[in-house]
């Protein structure tokens, strides 16, 4: 029996103020999260005050070191002591913008768990690999590399987010089929190393998810909630979607 928890995140990438952080303190305290987890990835500096007015916060990147001369790195072991239980690591962003390579990606993962942060993995195929039928490989090497580093018992403290390159910030969402198609996939390619990780592991899928497309998207018996990039930023739009994980739950 499966027994993962649904989970909404917030992935504000270089947006966000103080005041936002107030206004989304005060409207998730009405999101009742018994049922499941709600996070928010604000940039670096607003960390300490999303955790200051309780909202469970992480970072959205990590460095692969540990420490030492890597001027503008944060190391996870201060992103952990300052109270953060999460990171991404391997955003597309990330990947496109600063070259992170899958064996980047799987050193931040190793960081992350290193220092009992629980690593949110992102995974995703860009618009031409889809056109040319390479979404399965292109997911399933992206999870290759870092089951292949750490084995498969790696994935039990971490979570997997799908996120398609096409999708993220351009209003066009898979549609619920298309995302469950790949998260059925990721589930069946972890189930045929480990079947107990595979029902128990968190995967959520992102791109251009709002208010209006959530529920349905939320649903589909492999998405176990979202990772919000644009509606993550507007308070009232991220509690209607906490509410839509809320009601699958
Ligand atoms: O990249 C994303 C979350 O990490 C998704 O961004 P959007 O929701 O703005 O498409």
């Amino acid at each position: 029996m499966a027994s993962r928890k649904p989970m909404v995140a917030g992935n504000w990438k270089m947006n966000g103020s103080v005041e936002l952080i107030t206004t989304m303190a005060d409207t998730l305290k009405n999101a009742s999260n018994n049922k499941i987890d709600v996070l928010i990835f604000p940039p670096f500096p607003l960390l300490s005050k999303a955790l200051e007015a309780d909202i469970v916060a992480g970072s959205q990147t990590v460095s692969h070191e540990d420490a030492g001369a890597f001027t503008g790195e944060v190391d996870a072991k201060l992103v952990f002591e300052l109270g953060c239980k999460y990171t991404l690591v391997g955003h597309s962003e990330r990947r496109s913008i600063y070259g992170e390579s899958n064996d980047v990606v799987a050193l931040k993962f190793e960081k992350a768990q290193e220092n009992k942060l629980i690593p949110i993995l992102c995974v995703g195929e860009s618009e031409t690999q889809r056109e040319q039928g390479l979404t399965e490989s292109v997911v399933a090497e992206q999870l290759n590399v870092v089951i292949d580093k750490l084995g498969v018992a790696a994935l039990v403290n971490s979570v997997i987010a799908y996120e398609p390159v096409w999708a993220i910030g351009t209003g066009k969402t898979a549609s619920p089929k298309q995302a469950q198609e790949v998260h059925k996939f990721i589930r069946n390619k972890i189930a045929a190393l480990d079947m107990s990780i595979a029902e128990n592991i968190t995967l959520l899928y992102g791109g251009s998810v709002n208010d209006q497309n959530s529920e349905l998207l939320f649903a589909q018996a492999d998405i176990d909630g979202g990772l919000i990039g644009g509606a993550s930023l507007k308070p009232d739009a991220f509690l209607s979607i906490c509410n839509s994980a809320q009601r699958n739950a």
